[in-house]
């Protein structure tokens, strides 16, 4: 069986880690025997230059009709100017609210090649393994907002439904890992969080074996680097998933190893966590690991190819096993590769 896969490059270092991870598939894919097939699609700035919106029609419909869709990222300062509504970001919300993908799972792991390579203490982060479980369709992100000349809102929703199904995601992952779910919210501030806490304690009494817990957002913050082997899966809610695992990306050493899956009713959405980092796009410099492991995700979650996932997921281990980093992680005496370079080396460890 064949299956179809739509790439969106996006913008800045978008195109040169998406052309990495699409190499990735198409080996893993001629070595396991999968049938596969690529298409690229325009979205972002690049979709604004070309068709006049970040989103174009086209390629919400070939997302839509895809098995997968694998993206770079979108955004950069050429296109700080446009309208709110129009701006590339606004591609990213877009397809993920189309496609009803309310669940965004974001893996961090601390590689033991790397395991003394974050800023904190080796001692505190060998070892790491948490699930970021991020609610992706709601939230503020999404809610009704506006501005004035010197007035700005932006609104928080959130219906018990919402939560039910992200916390029973939450709940379903940590059955198969070490049973703990960490619910993050400011319910002693926020409505939104009140709802949210009392909802995932309903949901969670629902499983066996699934021992809940709840932290403040700003406690989450400081406990993700004072003590982040306490977590096993964290769920929260859009926006405090953004930047709680932003934060969470420093224990591994480099944002740009970081994968993710958003999944839901429609086609499975893979992207690295991070931006288009328009501070390094076009220099072939930036980190393709993320997508790389986005790819191995799509493997495992969209085509249910778990064994094909973890040869991914074991050459990109050996890759930095024996020494070869991009720029974000280079130190002498360890082999300084290109974008591209570190994509070859994968490959050949396939
Ligand atoms: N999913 C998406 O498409 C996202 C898009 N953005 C957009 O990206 C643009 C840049 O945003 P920033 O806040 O600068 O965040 P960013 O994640 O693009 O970059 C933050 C820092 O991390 C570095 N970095 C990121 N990915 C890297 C990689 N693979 N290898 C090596 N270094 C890497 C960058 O060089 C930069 O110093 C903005 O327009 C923003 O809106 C931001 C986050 C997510
Ligand atoms: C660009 C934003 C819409 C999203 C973001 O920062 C993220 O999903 O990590
Ligand atoms: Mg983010």
């Amino acid at each position: 069986m064949s299956h179809h896969i739509v790439i969106i490059p996006g913008d800045g270092i978008g195109v040169e880690i998406t052309a990495v991870a699409r190499q990735v598939l198409e080996k893993t894919a001629a070595k396991a025997g999968l049938a596969l097939t690529f298409e690229e699609k325009p979205a972002g700035g690049t979709a604004i230059d070309k068709m006049g919106v970040p989103l174009p029609e086209e390629t919400l419909a070939a997302a839509r009709q895809a098995d997968a869709v694998l993206l770079g990222a979108v955004g950069g300062p050429a296109w700080d100017q446009v309208a709110p509504e129009l701006r590339p970001e606004r591609a990213i919300l877009g397809l993920r609210k189309a496609l009803g993908l309310y669940a965004n799972l974001r893996p961090v792991k601390v590689s033991p090649a790397l395991a003394d390579y974050s800023p904190l203490k080796p001692e505190l982060v060998a070892g790491v393994d948490i699930l970021i479980v991020r609610e992706l369709n709601g939230g503020i992100y999404y809610g009704e907002k506006g501005s004035e000349k010197d007035r700005a809102w932006d609104t928080e929703v959130y219906s018990a439904m919402e939560v039910e199904r992200i916390v029973a995601v939450a709940c379903q992952a940590a059955k198969v890992r070490r049973g703990k779910v960490t619910s993050v919210d400011k319910a002693n501030v926020l409505a939104t969080s009140r709802l949210w806490r009392q909802t995932a304690g309903t949901v969670a009494a629902k499983f066996t074996d699934i021992n809940l817990d709840h932290l403040y957002v700003d406690n989450c913050a400081m406990q993700l680097v004072l003590a982040p082997r306490q977590f096993d899966v964290i769920v929260t809610s859009n926006l405090f998933g953004d930047i709680l695992s932003d934060e969470a990306a420093v224990l591994t050493g480099s944002i740009g190893l970081l994968p993710s899956a958003s999944i839901g009713d429609g086609t499975g959405l893979y992207e690295p966590i991070h931006g288009s980092a328009p501070d390094i796009a076009g220099r072939g410099i930036a980190n393709p690991i993320g997508t790389v492991l986005s790819a191995a995700m799509l493997l495992r979650h969209s085509l249910g190819e778990d064994e094909a996932a973890c040869r991914v997921e074991q050459a990109v281990e050996a890759v930095l096993k024996d020494g070869y980093r991009t720029a974000d992680l280079y130190r002498p005496g360890f082999t300084k590769v290109s974008t591209m370079e570190m994509g070859r080396q994968i490959l050949d460890r396939l």
